[in-house]
């Protein structure tokens, strides 16, 4: 399997150097050079196994000679051992043909821990293999951030350094990145938003310089191993309800638009998804893209949701990819509009196929705080912002009402305790592994949001 960029001007790479590369040369975001297919008897044959076997089946064509069987199944094993469920994404069902695909059992409490396990354990192969050290350096809106310095904590052969926007996550989620002690990790508090944080992170892929002095790594979702991970689950969800037999649908909170493009990916494979639907919160430019045909940046604004708060959604690109016939150069031309001008217009005939693929709604304040009280009242469950922006969406967005919708459960509640009280007048609690997050010291460097600072705070922090 080769990975070729969606600027169409960078080397074509194999899934090792795709993954250790993170952001392609030309600016682009790496894809798989076609969409390898699973027939209806192999997605029926998942049925019944566990969620490590079909990550195995579902990511073996990704990776081409990357890893051996063997090593891969053993990298799938280590990765979801530390998960708090024995199904690993379990499914709970909140009325006859709506149900929750439960994300937040992994050891930070968000969908991330899904792929930065599994992230993590194929970089400690692949670095060890090739004696390699790298820098990553992430941007985060909260949860990617606590989730790559779980995985990555402690590793001799890496250095991380996460930039979140200062003031903008929950508690939990600073003290998440901000508490442990190790080494290895920096949690660096950026004047700005999330859309700041992550446009400084492309900033630095792009000077080559810097990339090849640190060793530069990305662990956002523009590495294609972050999203490939997410598809897994896809396929779970659906086979438990019936796939291939029956058509299951999706609603996905969404900010980077990563974990949407998973379930793309996964209906491209051959899963037999109905809808797809795009939740927003306040920050609503993909929905206004489906509905204007235009992809216009307003600037971010703070929501209880604050994972979500994003304007400009990284993996939109990689749509863009197959919306304009993986014609690199159209896609650079609309990423050279956006970057000057703060907006671009798809074509007539992308639009279209962007309205065939996709449905989207969004969900404002109020109506996120009215869901997570309604869903407590009427279930007992208590949900996190984000998953209540998936169900408020989905409600409106249903369909077929035969079809079987499932909402994406994004974080567990207790990474939002402030939103969840206000809502329900219950605070929910973390798990007893983390009891004492807010005794724990707190170690945090405040930088400018300027490339030139945020270069310097990294080659003083690496370790040699
Ligand atoms: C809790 C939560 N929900 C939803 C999202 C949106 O996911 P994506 O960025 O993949 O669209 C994020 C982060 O982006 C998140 O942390
Ligand atoms: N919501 C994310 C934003 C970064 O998204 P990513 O999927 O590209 O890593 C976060 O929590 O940091």
């Amino acid at each position: 399997m080769k990975y070729v960029s969606t600027r169409g001007a960078a080397p074509d790479l194999n899934f090792e150097e795709a993954m250790l590369t993170g952001l392609a040369r030309d600016g682009g975001l790496y894809v798989p050079e076609s969409w390898p297919q699973m027939s209806t008897d192999e997605i029926a044959a998942l049925a019944g196994l566990s969620y490590e076997e079909v990550a195995f089946r579902v990511m073996r064509p990704f990776i081409g000679d990357t890893f051996t069987d063997a090593e891969f199944r053993d990298i799938i094993a280590r990765a979801y051992a530390s998960f708090g469920h024995a199904a690993r994404v379990p499914l709970s069902q909140l009325d006859p043909n709506l149900f929750l695909m439960e994300l937040h059992h992994g050891p930070t409490l968000a969908f991330k821990d899904v792929a930065m396990q599994l992230i993590g354990q194929m970089f400690q192969v692949a670095l060890a293999r090739r004696g390699q050290r790298v820098t990553i350096v992430g941007a985060t809106s909260g949860d990617t951030g606590s989730a790559a310095i779980e995985a990555f904590r402690g590793l001799d052969a890496v250095d991380v350094f996460i930039l979140f926007p200062d003031g903008r996550v929950s508690d939990v989620q600073r003290r998440q990145m901000t508490t442990p002690s190790e080494a290895n990790v920096h949690a660096l508090a950026v004047k700005g938003d999330f859309d700041d944080c992550q446009a400084r992170l492309k900033d630095m892929f792009n000077d080559f310089a810097f990339r090849d002095a640190v060793g530069l790594a990305g662990v956002n979702s523009i590495n294609w191993a972050r999203v490939l991970a997410q598809v897994v689950y896809y396929f779970t969800a659906a086979v438990s309800l019936g796939a291939p037999h029956r058509k299951v649908s999706f609603t996905v909170p969404t900010g980077n638009f990563g974990d949407i493009f998973a379930g793309y990916v996964a209906k491209r494979m051959g899963l037999p998804i109905d809808r797809l639907v795009i939740a927003t919160n306040r920050n609503d430019i993909l929905h206004r893209t489906l509905e204007t045909g235009r992809y216009q940046t307003e600037g971010v604004t703070p929501s209880i949701s604050p994972s979500m708060d994003i304007q400009v959604s990284s993996n939109f690109e990689r749509l863009l990819f197959d919306l304009y016939d993986r014609e690199g150069a159209a896609v650079d031309q609309l990423m050279s509009d956006l970057k000057n001008g703060g907006s671009f217009a798809l074509s007539q005939g992308a639009v279209d196929r962007l309205r065939e693929e996709f449905d989207s709604g969004r969900a404002d304040e109020d109506e996120t705080r009215a869901t997570i009280t309604r869903v407590r009242q009427t279930t007992g469950q208590i949900v996190c912002p984000h998953t209540a922006v998936g169900i408020k969406v989905a409600a409106d967005r249903r369909g077929d009402p035969s079809v079987p919708m499932v909402v994406l459960a994004t974080a567990h509640a207790a990474k939002f305790p402030d939103a969840v009280e206000a809502a329900t007048g219950l605070r929910p609690a973390l798990p007893p592994r983390m009891a004492d997050l807010f005794d724990r010291p707190e170690r945090v460097t405040q930088v400018d949001n300027d490339l030139a600072a945020l270069q310097a705070t990294i080659r003083e922090g690496r370790r040699a």
